[in-house]
């Protein structure tokens, strides 16, 4: 990612604290049966610099907290590397790893589960400096009554127990617990997603009190996009492990760039009725992690997909029935069949494949198909009766197929069989350096801009 120049604004904020480069935490099966890995942070590479709120944002189980956690070393990257100050973290051990802990630091979520209910809050608290043989006794009691003063809550909350205290509170003690080693980097995972709304404004305004005070830098992880739009300076949007789009808070909510985040951000409800563009309803599911699509990860489900230029202005709601089906025939090529339905296959009973003509007629039965579309069809709906996905599969892609799905449809197919898959850039969107993933933004291709195309669909 390029850096951006420090403004006189963000004075102190210019400096890279953290740099990932290539960072992949791969989860693999310890089962018998090794299937592939679950892929949930698939190389993603960003800055976070000294001073930030840095805010993570995306769909559940894209890959947020594997990476914040991997940030800190509570997984293990996989590959890539995490820069602190030049030094690789992922690569460090034993003593280094424990002495490198303390400038580094986590809050999750769920105060309650996080917090150890048989320990009193001034244990809680003190635990880390005893862990690092801080000071004397005295000096580290000392250390967590201030902490707990600076906190908001009181000296006399020492003695007292986790459960005495409402979900507010109990995140103001994890927060404690956090800042006694006096870190310069946390990791926030949700940090205000369990609290009640009315507590959930004071822990932020804790949250950049303290960041103020002891010149924190944070990477704040979120569902709720209001409360990321108030406290980041800037924002990454994640997916499927990727990070699609990154760039100043205000400006990707304002104009956003990567089709995705188009997406997300058009979830928020509006207060202008007359806004141009409907709320983008994605089709489907998010892929299987331990299958991600090839080329773009967002490609299957891409409101602005790049599609072939004959089939530009086809009906929207045909061409997203193409997508399904298409989506539904790589699922039955991937899923096993089960013994029983290889039996009734060798008995020539009913299998697997017996339901595809249902699935053709629920996608298409009430669709008008203009000619080439239903002959393109019919050829494929008679590789999948015959037991051949792949084949369709490839005939679909040889027709509505786009460099979205990693490679460029071709006529001879079979020189481009072991093609390398064309994976996306990142562009610059925007002066400040704002970066996105998606082929639409190169500038020598002719496609079109992905606002432009979403307008045209979602208006
Ligand atoms: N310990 C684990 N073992 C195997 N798979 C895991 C493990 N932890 C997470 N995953 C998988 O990794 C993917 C990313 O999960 P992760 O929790 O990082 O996402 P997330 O964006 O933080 O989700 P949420 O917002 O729901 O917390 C998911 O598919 C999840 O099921």
């Amino acid at each position: 990612m390029s850096q951006e120049p420090a403004s006189d604004a963000e004075r102190s904020r210019g400096d890279v604290m953290v740099r990932v480069r290539d960072l992949r935490t791969y989860y693999d099966d310890d089962g018998l049966f090794s299937s592939a890995p679950v892929k949930a942070v698939d190389g993603v590479s960003f800055d976070i610099k000294r001073g930030e709120t840095l805010g993570l944002v995306g769909e559940s189980g894209c890959g947020k907290t594997t990476l914040g956690r991997t940030l800190v070393q509570l997984e293990s990257a996989t590959g890539g590397e995490v820069l602190f100050d030049g030094r690789d973290a992922t690569e460090l051990s034993g003593r280094e790893l424990a002495e490198w802990r303390r400038d580094t630091q986590i809050v999750f979520q769920d105060p309650d589960s996080s917090l150890n209910d048989r320990m009193t809050v001034g244990e809680i608290v003190r635990e880390p400096l005893d862990v690092h043989d801080w000071g004397t006794a005295r000096e580290r009691r000392q250390r967590v009554r201030e902490l707990l003063d600076t906190v908001g809550l009181k000296p006399e909350h020492y003695y007292r127990y986790p459960h005495q205290f409402s979900g507010g509170q109990r995140q103001r003690i994890g927060i404690a617990r956090t800042l006694t080693l006096e870190p310069e980097f946390i990791v926030l995972d949700e940090p205000v997603s369990a609290l009640d709304v009315s507590v959930q404004a004071e822990v932020i305004n804790l949250l950049e009190d303290l960041q103020e005070e002891f010149g924190l830098t944070y990477l704040f992880i979120a569902h709720d996009l209001s409360v990321v739009r108030h406290i980041c300076d800037r924002v990454a949007v994640m997916y499927l492990g990727n990070i699609m789009e990154l760039g100043p808070t205000e400006e990707l909510f304002t104009d956003p760039a990567n089709p995705y985040t188009h997406s997300l951000l058009s979830a928020i409800p509006k207060p202008d009725p007359t806004a141009k563009r409907d709320r983008i309803t994605l089709q489907g599911t998010p892929p299987n992690p331990r299958h991600p699509p090839t080329g773009c990860p967002f490609s299957t489900r891409c409101p602005a997909r790049i599609r072939p230029e004959e089939y530009r202005h086809l009906d929207d709601e045909l061409w997203t029935r193409i997508g399904t089906l298409r989506e539904v025939l790589r699922e039955r090529e991937r899923a096993d069949r089960t013994v029983t339905e290889r039996i009734r296959g060798l008995l020539g009973r009913e299998s697997r494949f017996g339901t595809i003509d249902e699935v053709y007629e629920e996608l298409f039965a009430d669709q008008e198909l203009p000619e080439d579309v239903e002959a393109t069809l019919d050829e494929t709906a008679d590789h999948v009766r015959s037991g051949d996905e792949e084949t369709a599969l490839e005939v679909l892609f040889e027709t509505f197929g786009s460099v979205c799905e990693g490679r460029v449809p071709d006529e001879d197919r079979s020189e481009d069989a072991d093609a390398e898959p064309v994976e996306p850039d990142y562009y610059e969107v925007s002066p400040s350096g704002r970066r996105s993933l998606c082929h639409r933004h190169d500038p020598d291709a002719d496609y079109r801009d992905p606002g432009q195309v979403l307008d045209e669909r979602h208006r």
